[in-house]
């Protein structure tokens, strides 16, 4: 009798546990303005933690703003406006005290085309530990470098050539290099804006099998133009329309059976 009790108890808990996630960001009401034009109307998109979350949507649908908006990256851009509120771990990452370069670190990004600095593969990982002070000895960064090079599963391929330039690799390891380089200060939420795009089929493979990995430890937020990458990585998907986030949901919900027409067209490949 007791037994029926406990599992009925873990059961509901469990049903609590999942129907409540751990929302890791909270975006509310966010809007973006590049001068006059506005590029986001009132978004209001959860990322949920050790999660990938897929942005899709037609061309210049505001992804990518919404993306940087993240990360505060939209701050580099002049003229550019946000409003609403946008938290982390429930802190406010507008505050104007905030410290960027940290926040920077806590929720890291990697872009579409692969920019490794023109330096070593080893100052390439380096670098960020060293300036965030992760790191106390010479060893302890070896190490770092190491696992961040282990995680982005590049170590094989780079441990007899760590001294050499970092740009002299393939485009997909250059790509898994700077996955290396944004795991290497630990951030949390890891931001991904087209990884692929300039990368061929086998090195897309490997990347999105890393981002599989990767959700164990960190939490991703993806853009993607492609449903198939959408669709084989990510647990959540948000599809985005002129500036309008349509709708938000487990990615098997939105590929199998959207509630919005405008999502069901766009993965149907009708317009974008
Ligand atoms: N730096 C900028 N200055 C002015 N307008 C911008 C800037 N960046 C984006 N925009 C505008 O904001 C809107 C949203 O652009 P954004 O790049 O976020 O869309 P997207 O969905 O990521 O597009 P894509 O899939 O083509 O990358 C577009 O109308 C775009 O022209």
């Amino acid at each position: 009798m007791n037994m029926v009790t406990d599992i009925e108890v873990e059961k509901a808990l469990q049903k609590t546990m999942s129907t409540q996630p751990e929302l890791k960001m909270v975006g509310k009401d966010v809007s973006v303005y590049y001068g006059e034009k506005r590029a986001l109307y009132d978004v209001n998109l959860n990322v949920r933690k050790n999660t990938v979350t897929a942005l899709i949507g037609p061309s210049g649908c505001g992804k990518s703003t919404f993306l940087r908006s993240l990360n505060r990256m939209n701050d580099t851009i002049d003229g550019c406006r946000v409003t609403g509120k946008i938290t982390l771990d429930g802190q406010d990452i507008y505050l104007p005290n905030l410290d960027v370069v940290e926040l920077r670190a806590r929720v890291g990004m990697v872009f579409q085309k692969p920019n490794p600095f023109p330096k070593s593969i080893y100052e390439n990982v380096s670098y960020g530990p060293r300036i965030h002070g992760l790191a106390r000895n010479k060893a302890q960064l070896d190490q770092i470098v190491e696992s961040s090079l282990q995680r982005a599963g590049l170590w094989n391929e780079v441990k007899d050539r760590l001294h050499e330039p970092g740009t002299g690799l393939s485009g997909g390891q250059q790509q898994r290099l700077c996955i290396a380089r944004a795991v290497a200060v630990s951030p949390e939420v890891i931001l991904m804006d087209e990884p692929c795009s300039a990368l061929d089929p086998i090195a897309t493979a490997k990347v999105e099998e890393l981002i599989h990995e990767l959700r164990e430890n960190f939490t991703i937020v993806i853009v993607t133009h492609s449903m198939q990458q959408a669709a084989r990585v990510s647990q959540r998907t948000a599809m985005f329309h002129l500036g309008y986030l349509v709708e938000e949901n487990d990615t098997d919900k939105i590929f199998t059976n959207p509630d919005d027409q405008r999502t069901q067209d766009y993965i149907m490949g009708r317009f974008g």
